[in-house]
């Protein structure tokens, strides 16, 4: 089966859908004890746009990244991997309950996860790994 290049973007409802993503993505990354403090002196404003831009590059959409390279973004704040099991679990179950509003598929879901999912090796500061 061919899909188009922007099939997730379209899927997940564009630009609109991936606010929408970000933001209660964003609302449980927050809401969790082990992971807000990394955030408490984060930008949100610009962190949220980039986010966007980073979703949108991901899943085949007009707006593309302009941010700085993940790796030196995350380096040296002590992400570990346990933080990042949590991060990409936050990400999924966001998704999963996005499924019935966003009308999303079971395979989209999965497609959207693991285009963000495999940035994971540039985030935590215990994995020593150029690149
Ligand atoms: C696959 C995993 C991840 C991706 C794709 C990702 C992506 C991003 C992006 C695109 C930015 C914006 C960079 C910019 O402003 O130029 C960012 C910033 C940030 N991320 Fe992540 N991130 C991930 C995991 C994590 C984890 C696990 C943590 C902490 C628990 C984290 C904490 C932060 C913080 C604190 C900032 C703001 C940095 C600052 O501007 O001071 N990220 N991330």
């Amino acid at each position: 089966m061919t899909e188009k290049p922007d099939h997730l973007f379209q899927a997940i409802g564009g630009e609109k859908g991936i606010e929408l993503l970000v933001d209660r993505f964003y609302a449980r990354v927050l809401a969790d004890p082990k992971l807000a403090p990394f955030f408490a002196h984060a930008p949100m404003e610009r962190l949220r746009m980039m986010q966007k831009e980073f979703f949108s590059e991901a899943l085949g959409g007009p707006l593309f990244y302009s941010g700085h390279s993940l790796r030196q973004v995350h380096a040296g704040k002590g992400i570990r991997k346990e933080h990042l099991r949590k991060f990409v679990k936050h990400l999924l179950a966001t998704l999963e309950d996005a499924e019935q509003d966003l009308g999303l598929t079971r395979r989209d879901v999965h497609a959207i996860y693991s285009r963000i999912a495999i940035e994971a090796d540039r985030i935590t500061d215990d994995v020593a790994e150029s690149g």
